[in-house]
């Protein structure tokens, strides 16, 4: 068998152990070939695919990025699967394990509905695909986000501010909720829960009153009040979303107004999805790799492999792509007993 591997949607840590897994399981135990597609679904709509050899994986699951390259590409714009078959017919490959988000995922499920053979690894720094525990990436994000919020706080300390902490989170506010926590920030803000600006600014009086630099770590996601959507000052992402982005700083100068007390925004952006993969998100990839590998030889087409406990499953593609992963509220009121 002949099986292509692709990278699709925003990148994450981790993307480079489930190449690595795939390709070394592959070629160790069922001795299958592998081809390596740029660019997400750009590279098989455009035919711009390459042998993957087992010695190009050797070492990369410490590595961060994806030797494949991503993209945020539609396939179903240029050609769909029609083009996709005559790709892979040329190439001679029999499947394709698409790593991806619930974008990528849901393409690849109408893919497979279309009858292209295909086979799903969930990636997202986000968290927010359901059917699956956890993704890889996830980990290295809040990792790098509680390290960061430690750091900021430091600083915010010396010069008796304020610090509000922006993180990523598209729709869910699943980085926010774990670093938080982490970090013992004062308020924690997310998309799935609506906060009050007076409540924010009574956490933060309180915990500037106890003699703490008051910490509020927000969800790029999160809708102030008041408004309809998000922050999204940078115009639309290549699929037509708004990028979002900018809420961190909107309410740095409210609270200063409200409280009285000196705030500072940051923002951490691309930094939580940079660099190396935590050593949890490079054991989750590879035996999401290897697990895709044997998904793909029992040709369980249309499935993706999940994390369920501590074993790694198959589940349906349709199952994993129709509803997002948000934060309960139970989740985030367990968490808000320790604000302010
Ligand atoms: N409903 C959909 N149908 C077909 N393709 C989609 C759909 N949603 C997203 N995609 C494609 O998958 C790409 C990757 O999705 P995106 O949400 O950007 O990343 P991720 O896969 O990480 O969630 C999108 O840019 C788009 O081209
Ligand atoms: O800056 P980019 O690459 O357009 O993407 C930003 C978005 O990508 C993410 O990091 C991950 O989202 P996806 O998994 O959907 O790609 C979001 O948290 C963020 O909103
Ligand atoms: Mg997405």
């Amino acid at each position: 068998m002949t099986i292509g591997i692709l990278t699709s949607g925003g990148d994450c840590p981790g993307l480079n152990a489930v190449i690595r897994g795939a390709v070394i399981k592959g070629d160790r135990i069922h001795h299958e070939t592998f081809l390596g597609i740029r660019d997400g679904w750009r590279g098989l709509i455009e035919d711009d695919i390459r042998p993957l050899e087992r010695t190009e994986v050797r070492g990369i699951s410490k590595q961060g990025g994806t030797i494949l390259g991503t993209s945020r590409t539609n396939p179903f714009e240029s050609g769909g699967s029609q083009r996709i078959a005559e790709v892979m017919q040329k190439h001679e490959m029999d499947a394709v394990i698409a790593i991806g988000g619930e974008g990528t995922l849901t393409a690849a499920r109408r893919l497979s509905d279309d009858g292209i053979n295909v086979v799903g690894v969930p990636k997202t720094i986000d968290n927010d695909l359901s059917a699956t525990d956890y993704t890889f990436g996830f980990d290295t994000a809040v990792s790098i986000a509680t390290e960061s919020i430690d750091r900021l706080r430091t600083t915010a300390e010396s010069h008796h501010r304020c610090m509000v902490v922006e993180v990523m989170g598209r729709h869910v506010g699943w980085i926010a909720l774990h670093s938080g926590i982490a970090a013992g920030a004062h308020a924690v803000l997310i998309p799935e829960v609506p906060v009050t600006l007076q409540q924010i600014c009574r956490w933060v009086e309180a915990a500037r009153d106890r003699g703490r630099a008051p910490t509020v770590v927000v969800a790029e996601g999160f809708i102030p009040e008041g408004q309809e959507r998000e922050v999204a000052p940078r115009g639309l992402d290549v699929f037509g979303r708004p990028r979002l982005g900018g809420i961190g700083e909107q309410l740095a100068p409210l609270i200063e107004e409200v409280t009285g007390i000196e705030t500072r925004s940051a923002t951490l952006g691309h930094l939580q999805r940079g660099g190396v993969p935590t050593s949890y998100d490079r054991v989750l990839a590879t035996r999401f790799g290897t697990a895709s590998v044997d998904a793909a030889v029992a040709r369980q087409w249309g499935t993706m492999v999940s994390l369920v406990g501590t074993d790694i499953k198959n589940v349906d593609l349709h199952d994993a792509t129709t509803v997002l992963k948000s934060v309960p509220r139970d989740r985030w009121d367990e968490a808000a007993i320790l604000f302010g």
